[in-house]
Formats: structure tokens, sequence, C-alpha cells
């Protein structure tokens, strides 16, 4: 489904100032893997989403999506195929439009050119069905400026956007990491629905250890650029947070410097 082959990104090559952000990345995921992904400070987690994305182009190396080499087709394109979900609640919606116009543009997002922004009465109800599901009230809101609605549920409103057209790759970058731990539980418990239900190939980068143990069938980890520690279900299902930071630290001779660690 997801095959990254050999990806290095250089920043700053051939300036003092370089940095290797990625080095050779090798990483395939099966169709409806859900891999959490955690490491530290610096490790390349969002440069490797944003590879995946299409928003930086690898120095070396090529990503494919189901067989097909995306690495020189644009963040627009990959749309299409790859939903998107950010830490920053504003990040992912339009703040100054209204919760149906935000839907909109992400239904037509993928679809064929020149179908309507518009909101018809059809579309209203699809929109109003979809966010029935989320179970938090937004159906009756679908008028409402998205700027007014709470952290919680603008990423609750973001993750059904970036899964409105069933994508193939959702990509969730620390998504839950700006929350309150209610409204983080409430956002992980729809992640995994929405997951499960639309069986979704998954990426998930995450701060809390808890949860890169207790959420997917594996778990990656990164340091330096490079995956250093790739965990399979069967594993996984054993783990403790103490092990998994034994393991980080015999593995890569240091120990997990995070600042924004959280371990359960
Ligand atoms: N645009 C850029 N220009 C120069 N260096 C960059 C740029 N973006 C990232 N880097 C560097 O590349 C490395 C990987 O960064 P990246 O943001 O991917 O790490 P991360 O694992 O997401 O880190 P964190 O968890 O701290 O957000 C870091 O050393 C970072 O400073």
């Amino acid at each position: 489904m997801l095959d990254i082959k050999n990806v290095t990104k250089l920043f700053n090559p051939g300036t003092p100032d370089e940095k290797a952000a990625l080095v050779d990345i090798r990483l395939s995921l099966k169709e409806g893997d859900f891999v959490t992904v955690i490491g530290s400070n610096g490790a390349g987690k969002s440069t490797l989403m944003n590879i995946i994305s299409g928003v930086m182009k690898p120095d070396i190396g090529e990503v494919s999506i189901d067989g097909t080499k995306v690495s020189s087709s644009s963040e627009y394109q990959r749309s299409r195929w790859i939903g998107r979900v950010f830490q920053d609640p504003m990040a992912g919606t339009a703040p100054h439009m209204t919760i149906e116009e935000n839907l909109a543009i992400a239904y037509r997002r993928g679809r064929r050119r020149g179908l309507s922004w518009g909101v018809n009465a059809a579309k209203r109800k699809l929109f109003s069905e979809q966010l029935e599901r989320l179970g938090i009230g937004l159906e009756n809101r679908l008028k409402a400026k998205v700027g007014l609605l709470s952290g919680g549920e603008r990423q609750a409103l973001s993750l059904l956007m970036a899964t409105f057209t069933q994508p193939q790759i959702l990509l969730l970058d620390e998504h839950t990491a700006a929350l309150d731990p209610a409204r983080a539980e409430l956002i992980t418990k729809l992640t995994e629905r929405v997951v499960r239900e639309m069986k979704l190939t998954t990426l998930m980068v995450t701060h809390n250890m808890e949860q890169a143990i207790r959420l997917g069938n594996r778990l990656i980890m990164m340091d330096k650029g490079r995956i250093i520690l790739d965990i399979p279900e069967e594993r996984k299902e054993h783990l403790t947070v103490d092990q998994l930071l034994g393991e980080f630290e015999q593995i890569s001779g240091h120990k997990l410097a995070d600042d924004r660690i959280v371990l359960g």
C-alpha cells in the first residue's frame, strides 16, 4: 500500500548548517495497517509526514502508494489518496467559513474539476449524517463558523474532513497533543472508530507512549532521522512504557529526549 524506499532528506545541503532529517528510511505499510510513530525531539517524524504527503520532496529515494510512484506529484495531487490531521486545531479547517462550507471543500477534494462548491439540500443531508456519526452534536450547527468551535470540536471536524473522501492513507500528526486530556481521549476514540470502520492505512505520530502502545497494530520509533525500532502487533500487546523506553535507550545509546513526552 505505502512504500517508502531508501528516503533521505537533507536540509541546507552543502552548507555548514546541513542537517540530515531522514536517513535511508525504508518503511512498508500493508493495507489497513495502523502504525504509531514515536521518537525523540527532531527525530524526523514531521519530515516523514511531509515527505509522504508531498509537502517536501526526498533528496534520495522514492515514495509509492499502491504501486504508483508519487514522489513527483504535488501535495494537492496526493490529497486524493492522503488525508492529514495536524496538531494545531486551526490548521485543518477554514475558521471564517461555516461547518458546511468547510465540509463542501473537503467533499470536493479529489473529485472531478468543475464540481460546485455550493451546499445544496442533498449535500447538507450528507454532511449532517456524517457529522452525526461524530456524536458531539455538530450536525445541529452546520451554519456555525468553525472559528467558534472548541479545539476538540475542530479536531473532530478535521478528522471527518480528512477522511471524507475515503483516502487510502491517513496521517495523524500529533493530532491530540494540543487538547486537554478529556478532549484528547474523545478524539482518540473517534480516531480508532474511523480508522476501523473505514479500514484506513494510518500513520500516527504521538508523544503519548501509552497511546502509542495501545493503538494500532505496529509501533515504530525514530531517532536522528532513522527508524531504530519496529515493533509488530504480537510484541506490542505485551509491551510496557518502561520496556519501550528501555529498548530505545539500549539501541540509541541515550535516553529518549522529548520535551512533550507523556508516559501514560
Ligand atoms: N525547514 C527546515 N530547515 C532546516 N532544518 C529543519 C527544517 N525542518 C526540520 N529541520 C530539522 O530536521 C530535523 C527533523 O525535524 P522534524 O521536525 O522532522 O523532527 P520531529 O521528529 O518532528 O521533531 P519534534 O518531535 O521535536 O517536533 C530536526 O533537526 C529539525 O531541526
